[in-house]
């Protein structure tokens, strides 16, 4: 089953600054940035009392923000749960219909083994399973 929210990804333009407005909103700094070649993002991490707002770059015009932004602007892309074991996590919303978007785990930021459902699946959320490495 899903635990917390992991955190909320938010699709950006300018990474620089998205952070720095979101410093000023949240009161506090990023705590780290990382590019995930293999999702064509650079992200930008901010922890606000337990909750975790992830803020994405597109790196390439073929990243899914860099086609997100281009649909529907800048804003929330997605809302990321943890899960104790994706594997498991996967095998249920599979058996129950539901379509991920990998078929197996991969590596996401911030140390942790990632997967996605389908937003038409969940009434038009981008959902993201994650599980700690
Ligand atoms: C660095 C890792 C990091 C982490 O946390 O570790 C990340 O979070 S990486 C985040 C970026 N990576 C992804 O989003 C990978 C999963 N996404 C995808 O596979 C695609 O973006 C997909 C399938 C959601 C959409 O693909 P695409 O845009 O090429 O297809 P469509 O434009 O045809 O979209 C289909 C349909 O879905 C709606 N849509 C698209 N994106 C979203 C979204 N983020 N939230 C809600 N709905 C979305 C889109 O509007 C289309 O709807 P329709 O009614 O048919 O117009
Ligand atoms: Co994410």
């Amino acid at each position: 089953m899903f635990g917390k929210i992991e955190h909320i990804g938010i699709a950006v333009k300018n990474l620089t600054e998205a952070e720095q407005r979101y410093t000023q909103l949240l009161g506090t700094s990023p705590y780290k940035r990382e590019e995930v070649a293999s999702e064509g993002v650079l992200t930008s991490f901010f922890l606000a009392g337990v909750n975790k707002i992830e803020l994405l770059q597109a790196l390439n015009s073929e990243s899914a923000i860099a086609k997100f932004i281009e649909k529907r602007g800048e804003g929330i892309h997605h809302v990321a749960y943890e899960v104790e074991d994706i594997y498991k996590e996967m095998d249920r919303l599979r058996n129950s219909g539901f379509t991920l978007l990998n078929e197996h785990p991969k590596k996401g930021a911030d140390n942790k083994l990632i997967c996605f459902v389908h937003p038409r699946d969940a009434h038009g959320v981008l959902v993201e399973l994650c599980q700690s490495i």
